[in-house]
């Protein structure tokens, strides 16, 4: 028989609930966001609108790790310019003709629409190993009638953000719902803040073909095992056998970005002209303090037939 009087006073005592996962709903309308702070401070926020993540803190709470611009339109009359849109069906200007993608906006209308929050799943083991998993939903019912008209297809988007201590996970799925198949692609357009672009590398690319979209769109080879950035990058590089990409500052690791099921990356930087001509790119000079690293699947396309399930997205780890 166990002598509970006995037991060591750890083990016998009730232990006091360790608190877990805040999350808050705030605003409305169009600017209504979903924040979720973990017990040990770190942080993210989701405009309903695009399921746009708009910030993510991690060093408890100290470190932003998303570059935002400071006139990013949060109110849903634009695209955000910053934190992680996310593009579906199509990316970047769609086939002139001959697709049903082709009558959509640049990057599809997924950042564009406002999606359901589905809901929250925790995970609180442990104070470190905490983690909050929150669920946002796009369906052909809940779109736009412009949206719907430009792409008639029957489709629902899960898209899932789960926040843990020191990385951020952001999976698609994608279903065909409809009773025919249909093509799509996909990608998660994130910024990422850094201090100095003169000093950034970003390395687990070498050897990757590219489409360089500066260049006219020709195909090059990465041959250096660091890209720089020293002026307007535009580059889809396809087929990544490594799914890591590492962003380096000052030769110091900065962010991990892991690929899940997703084979493409588009990094991006559109240097001091271009993002002078882009109204909602500001301060002045912030293109030196942002990088897009941009998981997707963009070479050609994702065919799923009724019923079919398609997973994709990326685990982006910040290791300050
Ligand atoms: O201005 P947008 O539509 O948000 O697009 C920004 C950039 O997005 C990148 O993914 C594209 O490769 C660039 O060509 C594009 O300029």
């Amino acid at each position: 028989m166990v002598d509970r009087a006995n037991r060591p006073s750890a083990l016998s005592a009730p232990s006091a609930a360790a608190p877990g996962p805040q999350v808050d709903i705030t605003g409305s309308g169009a600017s209504s966001k979903v924040t979720a702070t973990l017990p040990s401070g770190e942080s993210v926020e989701i405009l309903l609108y695009g399921a746009t993540v708009i910030s993510w803190k991690s060093n408890g709470g100290k470190t932003e790790n998303l570059w935002l611009s400071e006139k990013a339109a949060l109110d849903g009359s634009k695209a955000v310019r910053g934190g992680i849109p996310v593009v579906f069906p199509v990316f970047g200007p769609p086939p002139k003709s001959g697709h049903a993608t082709s009558s959509l906006p640049q990057h599809g209308f997924a950042r564009t629409s406002r999606w359901e929050f589905l809901g929250k799943a925790t995970s609180e083991d442990a104070l470190d190993s905490s983690s909050v998993k929150l669920d946002f939903g796009l369906y052909s019912s809940n779109v736009s009638p412009e949206a719907r008209k430009a792409w008639p297809l029957d489709f629902g988007l899960v898209y899932s953000v789960t926040l843990a201590k020191d990385s951020l996970q952001t999976v698609v799925n994608v279903r065909n719902e409809g009773e025919s198949s249909f093509e799509f692609q996909m990608l998660l357009h994130t910024y990422l803040k850094v201090k100095d672009i003169s000093k950034v590398s970003i390395n687990g690319l070498l050897g990757v073909e590219y489409v360089d979209k500066v260049l006219d769109a020709s195909t090059h080879k990465q041959s250096d095992p660091s890209v720089t950035i020293t002026g307007e990058v535009d580059r889809i590089y396809a087929s990544i056998p490594q799914t890591t990409t590492t962003v380096l500052e000052d030769g110091t690791p900065r962010f991990d970005v892991v690929r899940d099921n997703l084979q493409d990356t588009v990094v991006w930087n559109p240097w001091k002209e271009k993002a002078a001509s882009m109204a909602d790119f500001s301060p002045d000079g912030a293109f030196t303090e942002m990088v897009c690293v941009e998981v997707g699947a963009v070479k050609g396309w994702q065919k799923l037939e009724k019923g079919e399930v398609f997973e994709g997205g990326q685990t982006i780890k910040s290791l300050l």
